[in-house]
């Protein structure tokens, strides 16, 4: 049976999702769509050569007779009350990165779930989906490297618009670390810094730029994380474990090398449509074939507000330059792994 799916939000990462459920994956057609640029997201089909139904109002998609299951790629901000229409209507739903603005928020999705007695979100963390974070990951519980000890991690975007605002480094872009460290080390944050090297010209009045953020874990491990978003060069996500007998590095992207004019190089991907191309495709792949299966397996609300839980704290360190705690409740039952 084909997934007949919803799409709230036909920006940049919506469209992404709307090729690649329509032409790349199997299982799923895309039959609604909304944003509140109506144009746009008309436009948008017909780039793709697509036909859907196109709704000025996503609620509409949500309660659409004829959609299955919805993905919502608007602004962070509506997210939360997307997911939450999603669950009052008992249909599954893939919501982008940050599940909800706040902590508090994501805990209103994870209750209305729970309420709801069965898994219905995932949340869209694609880097335990990527090849190379899952082949760091299974070097450490191989244990290669022994127990982990130091994290040392930078994501930086070549630019950003001059809407991405101080906050957004962590609730728009840390978050994907907040989330992956923490499934990687298999580990939860225990504490939070965030300091302010000099700020690089190339930044926005709104926008303090680099950040350097450090965790402690509650198992010890210390993390940094460079947030770089107007870097320039590129797009380009690292992340080194130092462990008791060794050091395993996520890999870089495969690319071409070359020797020429005296250089031996290599280059450098500038965009995140690139950069996790294939982890996109596994990730919504998988929550096609969960829906089917019955059962979500991917990352959850729980998973959500955890890392919600730390990007809270690391607000507060922005603001208060102090050691902040990060306190996360026991997981509830309901999300253990099958
Ligand atoms: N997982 C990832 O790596 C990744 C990558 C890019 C973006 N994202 C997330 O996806 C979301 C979209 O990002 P983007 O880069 O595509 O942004 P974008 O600005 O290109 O697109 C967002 C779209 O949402 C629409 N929109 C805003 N409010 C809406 C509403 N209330 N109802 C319907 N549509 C609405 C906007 O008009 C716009 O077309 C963001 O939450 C972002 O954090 C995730
Ligand atoms: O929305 C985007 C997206 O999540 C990218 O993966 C991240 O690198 C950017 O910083 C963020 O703004």
């Amino acid at each position: 049976m084909t997934l007949k799916l919803g799409v709230i939000g036909t920006g940049a990462i919506g469209q992404e999702h709307i090729r690649r459920c329509s032409k790349v994956l199997q299982g799923a057609t895309v039959v609604a769509v909304s944003d509140i640029n109506l144009e746009g997201a008309r436009a948008a089909l017909t780039r793709l050569g697509l036909q859907a139904e196109v709704y000025a109002n996503g609620h509409d998609v949500v309660n659409s007779p004829d959609v299955d299951a919805l993905l919502v790629t608007s602004w962070d901000p509506t997210h939360e009350e997307y997911t939450l229409a999603a669950i009052a209507a008992g249909k599954p739903v893939f919501c982008e990165k940050p599940l909800a603005m706040t902590a508090e928020g994501c805990r209103r999705v994870v209750d209305a779930e729970m309420k709801f007695g069965k898994r219905l979100v995932q949340v869209g963390f694609m880097r335990p989906y990527d090849v190379g974070y899952r082949a760091l990951k299974k070097v450490i519980t191989d244990g290669e490297i022994g127990e982990p000890l130091m994290l040392h991690c930078a994501h930086r975007n070549p630019t950003v618009p001059e809407s991405y605002t101080t906050d957004m480094a962590i609730t728009s872009t840390l978050i994907h670390e907040l989330d992956v460290l923490r499934w990687l080390t298999n580990d939860d944050y225990k504490t939070v810094q965030v300091v302010f090297p000099r700020v690089t010209s190339k930044s926005h009045a709104r926008l303090k730029d680099p950040q350097i953020v450090l965790f402690e874990t509650q198992k010890g491990i210390r993390i940094d994380v460079e947030i770089f978003v107007n870097c320039a060069y590129g797009y380009d996500i690292q992340c080194e474990v130092v462990g008791e007998e060794g050091i395993a590095r996520l890999p870089e992207p495969s690319a071409v090398q070359m020797r020429k004019s005296a250089q031996l190089s290599t280059s450098i991907l500038t965009d995140w449509k690139d950069r996790f191309i294939d982890a996109y495709d596994v990730e919504l792949q998988a929550f096609i074939n969960d829906i089917s299966n019955g059962t979500l397996t991917g990352p959850s609300a729980w998973d959500g507000y955890a890392a919600s839980v730390a990007a809270d704290a690391c607000l507060k360190a922005q603001e208060s330059g102090a050691i902040e705690p990060v306190t996360l409740p026991p997981r509830p039952a309901f999300y253990d792994k099958a």
